[in-house]
């Protein structure tokens, strides 16, 4: 739901991946992860899904085995600690305009995915979360099959206007877009052929 608010909201961005995805996979097939290393852009845009909105802002609570001193602080031994994801990917001297959707933060002057490879939603230490690489894959193939077949723009009112779309977010420990309304429809008949494929397959 986050990648489909960013595209919703920035159909420029939408826009190259599909682009990226048109040119290397076609309209023939769904994509697969032997086409990754083809796609980094798309992979920039699943590293800043992760970056620009976590699905758990705040991590599981540490207590300090030993006091410490962190920036002046004094934290002593037992103290509670909530590490703050969501702060360090909107640390602004690390990640500049850290409120824009901008996949362009982890390609290099080439083109080539850089390495940050935005794990920071994942925890660190040796409690970081084991299903990082099926989380990431998941979504990776997720939105590289949507981009294959759909694309997202906004839903019309009535008269035909754009129905306006809010950026926001739930609170609490796992966070997800509020409800928006948008239209999804396949890019043309060939993306319409490919859908229909999958129905008859399963006849
Ligand atoms: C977008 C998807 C996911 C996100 C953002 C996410 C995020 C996290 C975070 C932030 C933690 C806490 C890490 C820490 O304390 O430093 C965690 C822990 C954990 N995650 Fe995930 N996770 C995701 C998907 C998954 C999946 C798919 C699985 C299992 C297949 C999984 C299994 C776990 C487990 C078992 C822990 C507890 C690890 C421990 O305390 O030792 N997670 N996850």
């Amino acid at each position: 739901m986050t990648a489909l608010l960013a595209f919703l909201t920035n159909p420029h961005i939408q826009s190259r991946a599909q682009d990226e995805i048109d040119n290397v996979v076609t309209r023939t097939r769904l994509p697969t992860f032997d086409d990754r290393s083809h796609l980094p852009y798309v992979g920039a845009v699943v590293r800043e899904v992760f970056r620009w909105h976590h699905a758990i802002p705040l991590s599981v609570t540490r207590v300090a085995g030993t006091d410490d001193i962190y920036d002046g602080m004094f934290i002593p031994k037992g103290a509670q600690i909530i590490p703050n994801l969501w702060a360090m990917t909107h640390d602004s001297r690390i990640y500049a305009e850290p409120h824009v959707f901008k996949p362009e933060r982890f390609l290099l002057q080439n083109g080539n995915l850089n390495d940050d490879e935005s794990k920071t939603s994942f925890g660190f230490g040796r409690r970081i979360c084991p299903g990082q690489d099926l989380a990431e894959a998941t979504v990776w193939i997720t939105i590289a099959s949507f981009l294959v077949v759909y694309r997202i723009s906004p839903a019309k009112d009535v008269e035909g206007n754009d129905i306006p779309v809010e950026i926001a977010f739930s609170d609490g420990i796992a966070s997800y877009p509020h409800p928006f309304e948008s239209s999804i429809v396949p890019h043309d008949a060939e993306a319409e052929g490919l859908l229909k494929s999958f129905g008859k397959a399963s006849e």
